[in-house]
Parts: C-alpha cells; structure tokens; sequence
C-alpha cells in the first residue's frame, strides 16, 4: 500500500530548498505537491562561507542549522497546506540537509561528509518523523557517499529494454547509466554543474543565474580556457568519485583564469561549455549503449547548456526529465522522499557499484515525532 512522504533537498547550487510530497509504494511514485524556497540572503550567505575553513565554525554551523530547520519547516507546512494534509497523514519527512563539506576517504582513509541539519528541531516543529544523515553510512562503509540519487533514477526512470542515462545538473553535476539488462548501475559526480556559471554570473551581472543561459549565448568560448579548465585532474578520475565545493569553488575559477583578460560574458560561455562537455564526455564513455540522455536539476532549464549537450551528443535524445514524468526541480527531493521510505523498511539506499561502498547499506538516521 502506499505511504505518504516529504522529501526535501537544498543542494550545492545554495539557491534554496525543493520539497515534494509524494505517495510511494514499491515501484511507483505519485508526487502530489512541490514547493521550494529561496534562502534568505543572510543565511545562504552563511551556508556559503560554511563552505571553507573560518572562525568559530562550530557554534556558527550549529545556529545556520537551526536556521535551515525552520526554513525546511515552512516548506513543509506549504505542502502540507497545498494538500490539505495533517501532519499524521506523511509517514515521514527525509531531509537531506546542506552540504558544507565533502570530503569521503581523505586524511585517514575514511574521511567524512558533512550536511548541516538540525532534524530534532525538524520533528519538533513539524511533528514528523524526519530521516536525516544519509550519506555518512556510506562513507562509514569505505563508499564516496554520493552520489545517493541513481537508485532512485533507476527506480522511477528505468527501462527493460533500453539503456538509459540521467544526468542532473545541479551545483554539482551527476551521472547515472542504468542498463536494460538490469545489471549493475554506474552512477558518478562530472563535475560542475551551474555553481561557478552562477557565481560568475552573480559577481558580474548581479543576477542569481544565468536565466535560459542567454547571457552564456550571447558570449563566444574561449578554447584556451576550456583546454586549461578541462586540464583538471578530477575529470580523468575514473570513477567512483563524487566532488563539491570544496574543488569547484570560486578560488578555482580565479587560478584558471589567471591572468586571462577575457570580456565575463565569454567567460560564462566557457563556463557552460565545461559543464556541457564535462557530462557529455562522461556519457560518451560510460554511456554505453544508452539511447537517451535524460536531464534533471535546474541545469534542464538552462536552455543553451541544454542546446550544447544535444549538440554535443548527437546520436542520443536529449531530453528534460518532464518528459519523462518527473519535472527538473523535483527529482532530487523526490529522490530523498523516497530514500526515507527505504530506512524505514531498512532497506539499502546506497549502490556500492556508485559509491563504492563494501556493500548494500541501510541508511540515515530516524529522529521520531
Ligand atoms: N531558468 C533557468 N535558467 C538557467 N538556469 C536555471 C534556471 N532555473 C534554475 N537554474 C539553475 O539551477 C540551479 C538550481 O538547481 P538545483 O535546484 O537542481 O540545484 P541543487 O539542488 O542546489 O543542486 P545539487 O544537485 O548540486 O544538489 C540554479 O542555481 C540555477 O543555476
Ligand atoms: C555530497 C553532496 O551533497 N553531493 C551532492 C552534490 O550535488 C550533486 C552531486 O554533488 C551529487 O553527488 C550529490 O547530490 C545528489 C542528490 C546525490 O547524492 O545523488
């Protein structure tokens, strides 16, 4: 029978929250509602500079926890306004929680990962059973701890008889290759995503994102440049690997560019070029036989990005996950609804042919109402 959920995802982009409840059974997911909201300034601001090492980090991560609770609360009670629902009708809310640190096997061989959250004040505010932490199981278990979201491709996005690839672009982008045969799944972070197009668009034009990528159109790539961002090693890493912030961040950008004196906008035509042609040579590699290449996170309404990796891929569809059933801005949240239902039933989340855990891992923990 199925169980109501909330699911809820504020990625790596720092955009905001996305949340979805959504009714699920074992292999079906209807999505009744979703709804997002923006950090406020001051907030993403903080999650921001959480990103790298500063003062007083503990009690400053401790309050913008708080803060992002109360955020993830408001997007719970709209959905459940939304639905006319009570509290008591969702068996559970699965809250992902704020990346601030990404850093799986560094160090001392199992290294860490680490999503601001505070989901005892979640339950508390909503009353709720809240599932949070999911990553960490897996790192524990020797895996990258991302990316979390291809079983969940495979369960809503999968084919019989078609091999098929999910590419979400988020600040972070990730791949997922799911067979026809059923076989093991390959799934592994690309790289960037929109986070530096967002910061570069942000810094120049003051605007949060480059809306449609028409302002990336309107500029010319720099090969140069591409040769140099592509020169990253991580690109060539096979996988499993999984990346963040803590590589892709502005301070990065600057040692690229160095001292480049290009016009921004044809700066921000070359950062979408990467992104473009990072994923797209991911798919042409592990791609195998794939057929369709379908695209999720908000990256799917970046036009132009959407244009290049349809040109760039010529011999697959391109297309938005809402042709599929599931639109962009949703699938993430969905994903995480839907990894609550399997702690529940302590069933595995994780894939360890992704993350290269040991094996199949329960995960996250459970805060009750
Ligand atoms: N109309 C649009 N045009 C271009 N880009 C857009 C548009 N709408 C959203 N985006 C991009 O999508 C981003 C948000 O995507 P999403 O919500 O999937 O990210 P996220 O959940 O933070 O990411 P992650 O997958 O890394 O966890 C925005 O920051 C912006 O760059
Ligand atoms: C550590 C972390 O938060 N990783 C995110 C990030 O955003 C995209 C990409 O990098 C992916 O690996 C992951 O998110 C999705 C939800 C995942 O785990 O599948």
């Amino acid at each position: 029978m199925a169980e109501r959920f909330i699911g809820l995802m504020s990625g790596t982009s720092l955009d905001g929250v996305d949340g979805v409840v959504a009714d699920l059974d074992a292999g079906r997911i209807a999505v009744l509602a979703h709804a997002s909201a923006p950090f406020p300034e001051a907030l993403r601001a903080e999650l921001l500079a959480l990103n790298t090492p500063g003062d007083n980090e503990l009690h400053r991560a401790a309050l913008a926890a708080n803060g992002l609770a109360h955020l993830y609360a408001d997007v719970v009670r709209q959905l459940l306004n939304d639905t006319a629902c009570s509290p008591a009708d969702v068996t559970a809310i699965g809250a992902h929680g704020q990346t601030i640190r990404h850093q799986p096997g560094a160090v001392d061989g199992i290294g860490y990962t680490l999503q601001l959250n505070n989901p005892a004040l979640l339950a508390e505010l909503c009353r709720i059973d809240v599932v949070a932490d999911f990553r960490s199981r897996d790192v524990a278990a020797g895996g990258q701890g991302a990316p979390l979201v291809p079983a969940f491709h495979r369960a809503v996005f999968g084919q019989v008889h078609q091999t098929l690839a999910v590419l979400n672009i988020g600040g972070i982008s990730n791949l997922s290759v799911l067979p026809a045969d059923g076989g093991p799944v390959l799934g592994f972070d690309c790289g960037p995503g929109n986070a530096l197009m967002d910061h570069w668009c942000r810094l120049h034009t003051g605007r949060p994102f480059d809306d449609g990528g028409r302002w990336a159109a309107s500029g010319r790539v720099d090969p140069l440049l591409l040769a140099r961002m592509r020169a990253e090693p991580f690109f060539a890493q096979p996988p499993p690997k999984s990346t963040g912030r803590d590589l892709f961040h502005p301070g990065w950008l600057d040692a690229v560019l160095g001292e480049a004196a290009l016009a921004p906008v044809d700066v921000q035509a070359t950062l979408t070029e990467l992104t473009a042609s990072a994923c797209a040579h991911d798919v042409r590699l592990y791609g195998g036989d794939a057929s369709a290449l379908i695209v999720c996170g908000g990256g799917a309404l970046n036009d132009h990005l959407m244009g290049r990796l349809a040109a760039l891929l010529p011999k697959l569809t391109v297309c938005s996950s809402a042709e599929r059933g599931l639109p962009p801005q949703q699938v993430e949240a969905a994903a995480f609804a839907w990894l609550a239902r399997a702690t529940l039933r302590r069933e595995p989340g994780n894939l360890a042919s992704v993350t290269g855990a040991r094996g199949a891992r329960v995960l996250g923990a459970i805060y009750p109402a």
